[in-house]
């Protein structure tokens, strides 16, 4: 099951929701306080605690904590930044008997609950704030953050001042995009989702684990898929790309390329096609599923006029790399619908310009503009649909910021192409497995040693 991902708003009118259906807001609380204490209490058991409470509901959550805890045999101090604003945060106060230490002067303890801010943070918070927090936090050895690490941007996961790292995330009733999205995401070494009782429904998702179907009885090549890698002068990047897509379940993979390198798997075949209109002629066999271009092929006129002849040539495509960065030049008015674009951050602002909003929110809207699914890449990748859907995926290991491994994710995305013929859960498969190719990987590894890990990464989600 993917886990929804609910902006500040979406979070409110979902909160709204049960509201008007007749639970009250309180009680929402002690649920959200009842669900972290339980996950605090099997984490940290009896370690000395302090909580710390801000002045809304977050903080409220961090009073009903700690009555919870407390009445579990935790010893556990309350420090709170000013008067509760809320009735819900006054209601949970009140109901904490213990005595109430001023922020400021609050000592250190082995374990430390932030309950400062949470969906409600609109601004930066004052140095003071932000130092004694982090001081607080790197002299504990278990933190948790509760909903959210204070100082972060709810929406957009920006930082609004420093925020220190945090053991564990806690966030409550439904994901939200800090959650997922750099550099928030990054704040939280665990991150654990407490269900309070809310329906969170969203068109966001946390990227989940793909199903994976072998292939059936009656398959052969051409059913499981032909894909086509147009390369272009330079071998290494259409080679590991086709390379990839060989190794992610396509029954069949053609490299049309103008280089006269010999190697690689001899499974790939090479077309060797010098001029554009031998590569209009590759790419009139109807059996072909997907075409890919855009790695090795460069950015020269012939490699315009070869680009040119795929986005003519009526078959699905997967765009990548000097593709991007041709249209860029000329254009998205020249992209056909449904194709699937793989850009890393710079061809992404090529393509499309400074967008506004997260993250998520340029992917959504560069993939209403191209009609096309839009694969933004990098630490926090999105997945994004022109219909609103969207994945993301975080916590891909950074190893992957290494040379052509997105030539690799292209040659993935190709390959879950044709094999499903769906873009969007093709582009969601291919992340999961790349992220998990390079997981099982480690440390150091180069885009080659990630190909040879598809195969088990697939095993693993049959
Ligand atoms: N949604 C749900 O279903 C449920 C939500 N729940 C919990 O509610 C949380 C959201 O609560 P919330 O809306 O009261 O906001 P919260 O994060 O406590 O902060 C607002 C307060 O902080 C203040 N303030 C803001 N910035 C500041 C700054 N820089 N420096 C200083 N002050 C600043 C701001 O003041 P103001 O801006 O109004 O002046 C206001 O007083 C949510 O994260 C979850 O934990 C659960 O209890 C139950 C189910
Ligand atoms: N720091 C990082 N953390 C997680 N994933 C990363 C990081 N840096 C890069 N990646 C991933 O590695 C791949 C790099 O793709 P790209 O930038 O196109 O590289 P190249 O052009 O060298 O193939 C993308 O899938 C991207 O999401
Ligand atoms: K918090």
């Amino acid at each position: 099951m993917a886990t929804p991902v609910l902006t500040a708003a979406g979070m409110r009118a979902a909160e709204q929701a049960v509201i008007a259906s007749g639970v009250p807001e309180y009680e929402l609380m002690e649920r959200a306080g009842a669900a972290a204490a339980e996950i605090i209490w099997r984490a940290g058991g009896l370690r000395d605690t302090l909580v710390l409470c801000g002045p809304g509901n977050n903080g409220g959550d961090g009073f009903v904590i700690a009555r919870l805890l407390r009445a579990r045999g935790v010893p556990v101090r309350v420090a709170a930044l000013g008067d509760s604003r809320t009735s819900s945060a006054i209601q949970a106060r009140a109901a904490w008997a213990g005595p109430v230490e001023a922020f400021n002067d609050a000592e250190p303890a082995a374990q430390l609950v932030d309950a400062l801010f949470g969906t409600g943070l609109a601004r930066e918070l004052d140095d003071g704030i932000a130092a004694q927090l982090h001081d607080l936090v790197s002299m504990a050895s278990h933190s948790y953050a509760i909903d959210l690490p204070s100082g972060v941007e709810t929406d957009s996961g920006a930082l609004l001042s420093p925020v220190p790292h945090f053991g564990m995330g806690i966030a409550l009733g439904a994901l939200k995009p800090a959650h997922l999205l750099f550099p928030a995401a990054d704040r939280m070494t665990r991150l654990v989702c407490a269900d309070i009782g809310i329906a969170a429904n969203s068109s966001i998702c946390r990227l989940a684990p793909p199903s994976v179907y072998a292939p059936g009885t009656e398959a052969h090549k051409y059913s499981r898929g032909l894909v086509a890698v147009v390369g272009g002068e330079m071998a290494g990047a259409s080679l590991l790309a086709s390379h990839a897509a060989a190794r992610s379940g396509a029954g069949m993979v053609r490299r049309i390329a103008a280089d006269a390198y010999i190697g690689g798997p001899d499974a790939i075949v090479t077309d060797f096609a010098k001029t554009a209109t031998e590569v209009e002629h590759s790419l009139q066999d109807k059996r072909l599923a997907v075409v890919l271009v855009g790695p090795g092929l460069g950015r020269n006129k012939d490699a315009q006029a070869r680009l040119d002849v795929v986005l003519k040539s009526g078959h699905p495509l997967v765009l990548d790399a000097d593709a991007l960065n041709i249209l860029g030049e000329i254009g998205i008015a020249h992209l056909p619908q449904q194709a699937i674009l793989t850009p890393h951050e710079a061809e992404f602002t090529r393509l499309f310009g400074q967008l506004p909003g997260s993250k998520i929110d340029r992917a959504l809207d560069a993939a209403r503009r191209s009609r096309c699914v839009v694969v933004y890449k990098g630490a926090g990748t999105v997945i994004a649909a022109p219909d609103g859907r969207a994945a993301v995926a975080s916590h891909g290991s950074s190893w992957l910021s290494t040379a052509g491994t997105g030539d690799v994710l292209a040659g993935i995305v190709a390959s879950r192409l044709a094999v499903m013929r769906d873009g969007f859960q093709a582009a969601c498969e291919a992340v999961w497995l790349h992220g998990e190719a390079a997981r099982r990987a480690g440390a150091a590894f180069i885009a080659d040693d990630l190909i040879e890990r598809l195969p088990e990464a697939i095993a693993s989600r049959l």
